[in-house]
């Protein structure tokens, strides 16, 4: 295909939301603004102490790089664009340059495996709203990826990394293995509906029976990261589990980050310094860090083959009428103008936080 009639894929980092006619979710976008700002001291902290920056960026850039070849090795000749949530290339910069290139026919994949308000359905509400107020753009059919963790090239990759690394332990069998997962406040899974927790669990299962046909049998675990601000967060929270199984005597712990395929902050800094010195402090002897997939071949090419299946079902965006309106909108006010209020203040006073 030429470059006007090609396919495009955009990698869209923190995009997500249920679909782009869902919006419940787009109540809880002053939370959202809300949990951003609280994140901002402890996140200039956690930049500083990996070397002044995140290396997302550039490994977002191999990851599209590696995409296209895997695609142009299964004949098919796109360009893949890279649009971020929250930093450069902004979605909307990706988007321009999708337009520019005349591009016929987009698969949006973004690079989550499970799908989250806040992540994914966060992002295609931002493109919703572009390609929405742009005549073009609102003409040209669209595929979007919601999740893929159930794909059996991300679980078999996920599997490989785990068996690798339970190598590295003197007794592997002893080894506890720690899906340490992102967080999500529990409002988001509770009162909007965000299937997050679901697909982690889900994932998990997944993951574990592959390892299990391997004859892995390791004992396992789920806890969930990176926690801000006074609200409730999906539990059990990671921190409070490491130090619950140094007291009970686990001694080998092998920690996976399961909501990130690529290395970052979350990784670089809360895992690999924060989690494992309070582990190491709470009794655990030996760690371990599974790495994030970044440019594993499995993966990628996994990903090509999920955005070639994509593309058949790709149509035009249409805007909704009944599932644009949540289910009960007012309830969700109060609680969000109460939850907000509330972590408001707490805000003003950073000393009750410990922040
Ligand atoms: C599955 C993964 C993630 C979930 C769930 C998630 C929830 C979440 N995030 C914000 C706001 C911000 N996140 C930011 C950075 C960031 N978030 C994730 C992943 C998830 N976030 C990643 C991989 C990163 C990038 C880290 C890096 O190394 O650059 C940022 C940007 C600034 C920063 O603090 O790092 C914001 C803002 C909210 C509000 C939220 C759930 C409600
Ligand atoms: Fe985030």
């Amino acid at each position: 295909m030429d470059a006007t009639s090609s396919s495009a894929v955009v990698s869209q980092l923190r995009l997500s939301s249920p679909s782009f006619r869902n919006s419940k979710s787009r109540f809880f976008e002053p939370l959202a603004q809300l949990i951003s700002m609280l994140r901002a001291p402890k996140s200039k902290e956690g930049y500083a102490s990996i070397g002044g920056g995140s290396p997302l960026r550039k490994i977002t850039d191999e990851q599209a790089n590696a995409l296209k070849l895997a695609l142009e090795a299964k004949n098919k000749n796109v360009s893949v664009y890279v649009g971020m949530r929250y930093w450069y290339p902004f979605t909307e910069e990706a988007v321009q340059q999708i337009k520019k290139d005349k591009i016929t026919r987009l698969v949006v994949l973004p690079l989550y495996p499970q799908f989250s308000i806040s992540t994914t359905g966060s992002s295609l509400r931002v493109l919703q709203n572009i390609f929405r107020e742009d005549a073009y753009l609102s003409r040209v059919p669209v595929a979007i990826i919601r999740s893929w963790y159930q794909r059996e090239g991300y679980v078999k990759s996920m599997a490989d990394l785990i068996e690798k690394e339970l190598q590295s332990f003197s007794m592997p069998d002893e080894v506890m293995i720690f899906f340490s997962a992102h967080g999500v406040p529990v409002s988001y899974v509770e009162d909007a509906g965000d299937s997050y927790k679901d697909q982690m669990e889900d994932c998990i299962f997944l993951i574990m029976t592959e390892l299990k046909a391997r004859g892995i049998n390791n004992r396992h675990t789920l806890a969930y990261q990176s926690r801000v601000g006074p609200v409730q967060w999906l539990q059990p929270y990671t921190d409070k589990v490491l130090v619950e199984l140094g007291q009970k005597g686990v001694k080998s712990l092998l920690a996976v980050p399961v909501s990130f395929v690529s290395e970052h902050i979350e990784t670089l800094e809360e895992i690999d310094m924060e989690y494992k010195e309070l582990a190491l402090e709470s009794g655990i002897e030996n760690w371990g860090r599974v790495p994030a997939l970044n440019c594993t071949s499995s993966f990628i090419n996994d990903l090509a083959d999920a955005v070639t299946e994509a593309l058949p079902s790709a149509a035009a965006i249409t805007t909704s009428t009944s599932e644009e309106v949540y289910s009960d909108p007012v309830n969700c006010f109060v609680k969000l103008f109460f939850g907000s209020l509330l972590a408001f203040i707490l805000f003003l006073s950073p000393k009750i936080l410990g922040i």
